[in-house]
């Protein structure tokens, strides 16, 4: 079954809950399915999928060749083709827009600075081009998420997001039982005034558990101890978890956005198959300020590009978590310095209408990306009402 769903992308300053997000939305683009792994009562199949289809803008043409560029009541509707509904931006934000129009597109974006290969010096920001997954391991979480995930609905519209969850070890249920194909059934069309989530199936699919459990291996040296265990406590995790899985044709990207404070906690992992993108990052401007005690070293930028190459792993803690924005631009590829430049010197980049010759266009390729979150204490009551 699909529900359809909009949204407003002025967003709101309340945090929505999903049900809020289910009645609420009007201009979303996301064909989104939800695989719940229970942590809810009141629905007895561990298997449901709820999808819902939103009208979609994710043609890229179109979403250039509207006239409403200047409608302040969806400015950040044209740049971009995807918006996570479980990403919200706490606060309105001005978006960056690409120069691209509908017959530009393999033309780089002008000004344009390139983006950095390596890590940008955001506090909590953890990124290393060398550190990645193996292409076998890479291959074949992809493979279980493409076949398992992205099938076309039934109208032939193509799911292009995903939610997982797992349940916090030691809630009440069995968590160690594991689901993972996420066939059956979908949800009552009433689902967004019910609880969605079954309450037998538990945790994350076999796949995505030894992903983590890889994560954990190959983030070990690189990341400092604390982090390390903030994301990977060797004792059972407080908090349950959430994996969001995008799937990005290419020209598609996501808003600019600070993942939803009462929804997350801190530490987040970000894995990109296939092909690799610029994610933007982007100082938030007082809002934030007081959702993290420590204040922080500011860094010389409010604005960074970093290009995160296929396989390659992200991790945002702290202020890059809580103070930045992370987003990607709707383009068809992205400028990027070639390797061996871009250690986060500022002179590296050239902006106006030269570009660097150290710098590279890297067409977009589909991408999927798969976001590992840790779900707040009451993160998983939503749609009760
Ligand atoms: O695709 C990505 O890497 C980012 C996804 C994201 O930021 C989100 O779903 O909140
Ligand atoms: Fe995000």
């Amino acid at each position: 079954m699909s529900i359809e769903i909009s949204t407003e992308l002025g967003m709101p300053k309340v945090e929505p809950t999903l049900e809020d997000k289910i009645s609420n939305i009007t201009h979303s683009k996301r064909t989104i399915q939800v695989e719940p792994a229970g942590f809810l009562t009141g629905i007895e199949n561990g298997h449901k999928r709820l999808k819902l289809d939103i009208p979609t803008t994710s043609n890229k043409v179109d979403s250039y060749s509207s006239d409403s560029d200047t409608d302040a009541e969806a400015p950040d509707e044209k740049p971009f083709s995807s918006l996570s509904p479980d990403s919200l931006f706490d606060e309105p934000l001005e978006l960056p827009r690409s120069s691209l129009g509908p017959d530009q597109d393999l033309q780089p974006p002008k000004p344009c600075k390139p983006a950095l290969r390596t890590a940008p010096p955001i506090p909590g920001l953890f990124f290393d081009p060398s550190v990645r997954l193996s292409d076998a391991l890479a291959d074949e979480v992809a493979k279980f998420c493409m076949e398992q995930y992205f099938v076309e609905d039934r109208s032939g519209k193509r799911i292009n997001q995903a939610m997982l969850f797992e349940r916090a070890k030691g809630a009440s249920g069995s968590s160690e039982e594991r689901h993972g194909a996420a066939t059956g059934s979908s949800v009552p069309a009433n689902a967004a005034s019910e609880p969605i989530f079954p309450t037998s199936a538990t945790s994350l699919p076999p796949p995505l558990l030894s992903l983590l459990d890889s994560l954990s291996h190959i983030l070990k040296p690189t990341l400092p101890d604390e982090t390390h265990k903030l994301l990977f406590p060797s004792s059972h995790p407080l908090h349950a978890r959430q994996a969001i899985l995008n799937l990005y044709a290419p020209g598609e990207g996501i808003s600019p956005h600070v993942d939803l404070l009462r929804r997350f906690g801190d530490g987040i992992i970000g894995v990109s198959f296939y092909g690799g993108c610029v994610m933007q990052f982007e100082r938030v401007q007082g809002e934030n300020d007081d959702a993290q005690p420590e204040a922080s070293d500011a860094p010389t930028e409010e604005i960074y590009s970093v290009y995160l190459p296929q396989n390659s792993i992200i991790v945002l803690t702290g202020d890059a978590r809580y103070r930045w924005t992370h987003g990607i631009a709707l383009r068809d590829g992205d400028w990027v310095l070639s390797d061996g430049e871009g250690k986060g010197r500022d002179d590296d980049a050239v902006c106006g209408t030269e570009v660097s010759p150290r710098a590279g266009w890297i067409p977009r390729s589909t991408r999927l990306s798969i976001t590992f979150r840790w779900l707040l204490p009451g993160a998983d009551i939503v749609g009760g009402g």
